[in-house]
Formats: structure tokens, C-alpha cells, sequence
């Protein structure tokens, strides 16, 4: 078992509020990461699980037992950090061992974990090597192979790709899932790449300013973010929202109106903002609900071209076909797909679009 329940977690360094009750629910078994921009409290969060952080209210049970006041040790947590030193003079074998060896297990226990880790990482051909006879991503797996090699209750993973370049990072995110899956452990896990949140992840917590903003899968927190800050901390590029109004069976911007979607439950005249994401709108004219703009900048990708079209004062942004052209200033008309939209207050910024969808 290995199910992580951290409630109204509290936590502050002097005048600085690390954690303002931030409350979250981990299954057993599950891939479960805590996203957010640097200093929202993430570290501290997982320091807190593994009993490292003293807090000041709050409490965290695993396998619905109270652990709050359980020294570190005690919890059966593993702690897996951004970099993590290999012993140079010890074999890539020897090294995975390591964390077996000190809890004295015997060496047909150890042979046998160190050979499932090894196949599970694909590196049985570097058994033999010491670090110095490895790449830096060898030695990263390597590294990792013996942070899983023990078979705790929970892994607590804190950002350990960011010292990979892209290739590598990429390729350790799917390795890493399927590694989670032969598993079956539960990992949390942190970081302030959404990308790698997005791709890994069964539950996101999105945190801020030690607050938990939202908990939900990747797609509903894609889908159907909770507050105007959630929908622009997840996505790229990032989603387009525009100043507007409802009024009668009008959405009413600075220099465009549009069909008021059915869901759009708001009052007349309040301040809205409505949110697109660029893949829910176009540059080719089809559909009723378009707006006016003029084309302000391209921004090809390989694959795809992201346009950024001025409405008004504004800049939207649109995915478009890697081989669209267009000089700054040309006039364009923008179809929005107003079925995928996002409404939020202006001013509380919480999301108006679940109701009635
Ligand atoms: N030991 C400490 N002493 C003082 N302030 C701290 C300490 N640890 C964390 N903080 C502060 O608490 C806040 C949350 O820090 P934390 O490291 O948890 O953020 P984070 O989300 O992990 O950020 P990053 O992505 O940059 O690692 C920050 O403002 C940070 O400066």
C-alpha cells in the first residue's frame, strides 16, 4: 500500500507563507504530481511528507495511519532529488546495490533487484562500468535505478530531470511512466514543467503561492481549468484572453462581438474574460462566431505555425498550418470554435464555463 494524505499543510519561513493549507490526496499506486512556477512550495510540500519540514499545522497519513509526528525515517518514503551523485569508484552494480547492502539484504536478494532495475532501465550493458566510463545520461539512469531499487511505501521525486538536456528529459518521461507502471508504486512527483506534468501525470496538483489551485487529471486540467491563473500556467503556447462582456445574447469585447455560448452564465455587464486556446481557433473563415484582427507576428514550429492576431488591443494567439504566410498588418478574420472556450470573472478570476456544459 502506499496511499499519501497531506491536509491543511502549513508552513512559513519568517515572513515568507511556504504553505497556506494545502491539502492533497494521493491513491495508492498512482503518478500523482504537484505543479507549479518556482517558489509556489512544491519542495516544501514533499519535505513535509517525508517528515524533513517541521510544520506548523496540519497533518499527513500514510496508508491512513497519522505519521505527522513520525521522524523521516520511520515513514518508509524514499526521497528521489534533481541530482543525485553516483560513488566513483564503486561499478554502476555496485552503486544500485548500495541502498540494499545497508539494509543488509542477502546477495541473491540484491542480485535479483539489481537485475530487475537494470532490464526495467535498459542498462544491463553498463553493469560492470564506474561512472567515469558512462555518459552523463547513462549515469542518470543509473542514479535512478538505485533510487528505485528499494521498494518503498511512496517515491517522492523532486524534479529529478531538470539536469537533463531535452532529448534525454523526453525520453526519460515516457521511460519513467512505464517504469511507474511495472512498478505499481506510488509516485509523487514535482516540477514546474507543465509538459512533463501533462504527459506523466494520472492526478495534477496545481499549486501557487502555497495554495492548491486545482486537483484533477491532466485533461480536466487542461479542459476545464478552475481560475483564469490555472488555464495560463498550462498549455503552449499559452491561452488568449480577452476583455469582453455579456450582454443580452452578445459576448462583448473592445472591438468585436460574438454569439453568447449557452453556458456563459453571467450577469450583464460584468467583467469577463474569455479565454482561447489556440488550437480552438483558426485563421480560415467557417462559422459565424469570427472576430476582426490583423495579423502581428508568426512564430513557426516545424510542425505546426502559431499566429499572433492583434483584436484591438490584444493579441491572440492561433495555431495554424506550418506553411501559412502573411505580412504584419494584414487584415484577417478569426474563427473561434466557442464550444471549447473558457469564460472567467474578471475579478475574482474564477472559471464561469462548467455550469451548464
Ligand atoms: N529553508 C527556508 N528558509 C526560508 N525560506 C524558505 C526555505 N525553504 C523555502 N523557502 C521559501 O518558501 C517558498 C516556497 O519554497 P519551495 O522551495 O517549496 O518552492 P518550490 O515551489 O519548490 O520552488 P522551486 O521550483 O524554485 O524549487 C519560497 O518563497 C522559498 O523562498
Amino acid at each position: 500500500m502506499g496511499t499519501v494524505a497531506a491536509h491543511g499543510l502549513r508552513k512559513s519561513f519568517g515572513k515568507v507563507q511556504a504553505l497556506d493549507g494545502v491539502t492533497l490526496d494521493v491513491p495508492d499506486g498512482s503518478f500523482f504530481v504537484v505543479l507549479g512556477p518556482s517558489g509556489a512550495g512544491k519542495t516544501t510540500t514533499l519535505r513535509a511528507i517525508a517528515g524533513l519540514e517541521k510544520l506548523d499545522a496540519g497533518s499527513v497519513h500514510l496508508d491512513g495511519r497519522d505519521a505527522t509526528g513520525d521522524a523521516p525515517a520511520d515513514r518508509d518514503l524514499a526521497m528521489v532529488f534533481q541530482s543525485y551523485a553516483l560513488y566513483p569508484k564503486l561499478t554502476a552494480y555496485e552503486n544500485i546495490a548500495s541502498p540494499l547492502r545497508a539494509r543488509r539484504c542477502s546477495s541473491s536478494e540484491i542480485a535479483a533487484a539489481v537485475e530487475r532495475m537494470s532490464s526495467l532501465l535498459h542498462i544491463e550493458r553498463l553493469l560492470q562500468r564506474r561512472p567515469a566510463q558512462m555518459s552523463g545520461g547513462e549515469m542518470q539512469r543509473v542514479a535512478l535505478a538505485r533510487a528505485l531499487v528499494r521498494s518503498p511505501r511512496a517515491f517522492l521525486m523532486d524534479e529529478p530531470l531538470t539536469n537533463l538536456d531535452l532529448k534525454l528529459r523526453v525520453e526519460m518521461r515516457t521511460e519513467l511512466t512505464r517504469i511507474h507502471r511495472s512498478l505499481g508504486a506510488t509516485f509523487i512527483y514535482v516540477t514546474n514543467d507543465q509538459v512533463e506534468a501533462l504527459s506523466m501525470a494520472d492526478q495534477v496538483a496545481v499549486l501557487k503561492e502555497g495554495k492548491v489551485q486545482q486537483v484533477g487529471t491532466p485533461a480536466e486540467v487542461y479542459e476545464r481549468p478552475a481560475n483564469q491563473w490555472v488555464a495560463g500556467f498550462v498549455g503552449s503556447p499559452h491561452i488568449s484572453l480577452l476583455a469582453c462582456r455579456a450582454e443580452g445574447d452578445r459576448l462583448v469585447g473592445e472591438s468585436w462581438t460574438l454569439p453568447r455560448p449557452r453556458w456563459a452564465m453571467a450577469e450583464d455587464g460584468r467583467p469577463l474574460l474569455l479565454g482561447l486556446r489556440a488550437e480552438n481557433v483558426s485563421i480560415e473563415q467557417r462559422g459565424d462566431a469570427s472576430l476582426p484582427g490583423e495579423l502581428y507576428g508568426l512564430e513557426p514550429l516545424g510542425d505546426r505555425t502559431v499566429v499572433d492576431v492583434r483584436v484591438g488591443t490584444e493579441i491572440l494567439k492561433v495555431k495554424a498550418r506550418p506553411t501559412v504566410t502573411g505580412v504584419p498588418g494584414e487584415r484577417l478574420q478569426v474563427t473561434v470554435d466557442l464550444d471549447r472556450a473558457h469564460l472567467f470573472d474578471a475579478d475574482t478570476g474564477l472559471s464561469l464555463s462548467d455550469a451548464g456544459r
